[in-house]
């Protein structure tokens, strides 16, 4: 049998993270071969000594078996994971077209629920997974991933079936020591992943708090309630097969972060980043509460705020 390629788009929090443990269990291996794809100064410094993965204060240094942004350094590889930020998505896609053939399959980890729908319009003769992360880790510096709390899991599965496809990848998650699950029923879950990111990532950027920030304070804990239910009001609209309580669901999941913890979004926010996720996350229940006629008062009125630039919207 021929050595499998998994290449890893993005090594910064998640892929970082998660293409971290591969590599880290796959070095030397005869049958894997784990290839990063990073840029800039996180790819040199990779390059230099490796990827440093700080988890609890105990520190992994990894080394991959190739980390390139020259694509046709990888050849053609069987399964990637997309785990850039969701506004790199379509670019780095067109990027990687010289490592793609039919047969690679395609697994967006990243927060949102258009990604898989954005990479089949590029690439509709492949099979493309659903997928999504529960993870607090952050790209501290060039080559060196910082994982806060003791929570992981990834999620992914596809929509038709064909999951058997998806077998191999699950047993090299669970080699890796990955929690991972391959799921029957993934649209609904990277929709409940959807319904507490969007709303606490909205929460957390608008009033510039962290999670527990966000629950000890009566009045925006009662905005978080009326921002999950509009999401909510969204994805049953969409026919999506979702419990319609999600208050319940949602809150059990913010009590398992640390309350010192914050959203990717309002990370971003935070470091004055020039893109951020706003609008996969806030604008998508905007433009599609609208078009669906659903009452997103809150999110249409954070969504209105937040498009200041962060340097308007935060003054320290
Ligand atoms: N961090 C977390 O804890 C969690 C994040 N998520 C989601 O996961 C996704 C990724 O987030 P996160 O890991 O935090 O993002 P990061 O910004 O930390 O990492 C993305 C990395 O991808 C790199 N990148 C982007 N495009 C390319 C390219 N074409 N070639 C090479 N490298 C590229 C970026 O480089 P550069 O810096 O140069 O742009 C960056 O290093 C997001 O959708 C996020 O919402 C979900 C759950 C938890
Ligand atoms: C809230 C959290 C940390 C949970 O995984 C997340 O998905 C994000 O910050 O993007």
């Amino acid at each position: 049998m021929s050595k499998k390629k998994l290449l890893i788009a993005g090594i910064g929090g998640i892929g970082g993270f998660f293409g971290g443990l591969l590599a880290k269990d796959y070095y030397d291996s005869n049958d894997v071969d784990i290839f990063f794809l990073a840029r800039g100064r996180n790819l040199l410094k990779i390059k230099e000594s490796g990827l440093r993965i700080n988890e609890n204060d105990l520190e992994l240094v990894i080394k991959p078996n190739l980390v390139s942004d020259k694509v046709s350094d990888f050849g053609i590889v069987d399964y990637i994971l997309m785990c850039t930020k969701t506004y790199d998505l379509e670019e780095t896609l067109i990027q990687l077209l010289p490592s793609i053939n039919d047969n690679t399959i395609i697994i967006p980890l990243q927060n949102g629920v258009d990604s898989h729908d954005k990479i089949a319009k590029q690439l509709p003769k492949n099979s493309i997974a659903k997928g999504c992360v529960y993870l607090v880790s952050r790209l501290e510096e060039p080559g060196l991933i910082i994982k806060n709390g003791n929570i992981h899991s990834l999620f992914f599965g596809m929509d038709n079936g064909g999951n058997e496809k998806l077998q191999w990848l699950q047993d090299a998650f669970l080699n890796a020591n990955i929690k991972s699950v391959v799921s029957e029923d993934i649209n609904k879950i990277t929709w409940e992943k959807f319904i507490f990111l969007a709303s606490i990532a909205t929460a957390t950027a608008y009033f510039d708090s962290n999670i527990g920030g966000i629950l000890n304070s009566k009045e925006k804990y009662n905005m978080l309630i009326n921002l999950i239910n509009e999401v909510t009001d969204l994805a049953i609209s969409k026919q999506i097969n979702i419990d319609k309580n999600q208050q319940k669901v949602v809150l059990e999941k913010l009590k398992s972060l640390p309350s010192d913890a914050t959203t990717s979004m309002h990370s971003d926010f935070r470091n004055r980043k020039n893109k951020t996720e706003l609008e996969s996350l806030t604008g998508y229940v905007v433009a599609e509460g609208k078009q669906n006629r659903i009452n997103i008062e809150t999110f249409n009125n954070m969504y209105k705020v937040l498009k200041k630039a962060p340097n308007e919207l935060y003054n320290t």
